[in-house]
């Protein structure tokens, strides 16, 4: 069974644009799915969707065999905790006035009346910080620093700790190297690569960047103004049958 099934998911704004048109895809355990497109095609507004942070207009999003576009705040909140979310810029995604063990505890205190940790362990706050510093390869010494005072490869990587702290099932990471320099970005995905086997964990990688996206996935699924109009496994994407559109993206490669 898939972890995540989702089904016609359709997404349109108040203006009247459809920025998600009946996409439907399935994400498997411990897999790498690539999503590709330009600027405005609706990466992020499917990514908002499945965190069900935007209201869907139709479809099913399945987790776990269990539908939850319709679930409430409260009955959602068992869901939440394996489906977590790494963002383009972690500046925004960081309070600016915690410490950084003050953000990296704050999903720990949410959820811990259902956890049940197997990688983690809990035996004090300050241990707890220490193994998901180490797991994102930064030094403990950052634990009591701002986020103003760290790097946007080491912020970032504290906000992939953070999403990581609750051992979800599934990691969205909308563009989450595209705030960095190359040599960040490429420690950053062996980092994500790196995570993804040792916490069997699955990816939904979101990225503008074909090169990435191949470096990374399994399959990959490539969307158009809205609409999904390729997918295929990533060995197959030099073949003759990509859609034209996936064809425009690999000259850009
Ligand atoms: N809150 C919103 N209100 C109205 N329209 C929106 C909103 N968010 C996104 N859109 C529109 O929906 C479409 C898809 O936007 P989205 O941000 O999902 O694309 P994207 O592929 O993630 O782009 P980028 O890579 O630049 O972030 C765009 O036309 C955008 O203008």
């Amino acid at each position: 069974m898939s972890l995540l099934v989702v089904d016609r998911l359709t997404k349109s704004y108040r203006e009247g644009k459809t920025a998600v048109n009946a996409l439907s895809f399935h994400l498997n355990q411990g897999e790498c799915l690539g999503l590709v497109g330009e600027s405005g095609c609706g990466k992020s507004t499917l990514a908002r969707c499945l965190l069900r942070i935007e209201a869907i207009d139709s479809g099913s999003i399945i987790l776990n065999g269990q539908p939850i576009e319709h679930l409430n705040e409260r009955k959602l909140k068992p869901y939440r905790r394996h489906m977590q979310m790494v963002f383009q810029n972690p500046s925004a995604a960081l309070n600016a006035k915690l410490k950084i063990k003050d953000s990296l505890i704050d999903p720990y205190e949410q959820f811990h009346h259902q956890l049940k940790l197997k990688h983690f362990v809990f035996t004090s706050k300050a241990a707890y910080i220490k193994q998901l510093l180490e797991a994102v390869e930064l030094p403990e010494a950052l634990a009591d620093r701002y986020p103003h005072e760290l790097s946007g490869g080491q912020r970032q990587r504290v906000t992939i700790a953070r999403a990581i702290s609750i051992e979800p099932k599934i990691l969205v990471l909308d563009e989450p190297t595209a705030s960095l320099d190359v040599i960040s970005q490429g420690a950053v995905l062996k980092l994500l690569t790196s995570l993804r086997t040792h916490l069997n964990l699955s990816y939904l990688f979101i990225s503008h960047d074909l090169a990435a996206v191949h470096q990374m996935s399994q399959r990959i699924l490539v969307m158009k103004e809205g609409w999904l109009v390729d997918q295929f496994n990533r060995d197959h994407l030099f073949h003759e049958n990509r859609h034209p559109y996936t064809q425009e993206l690999i000259s850009i490669f």
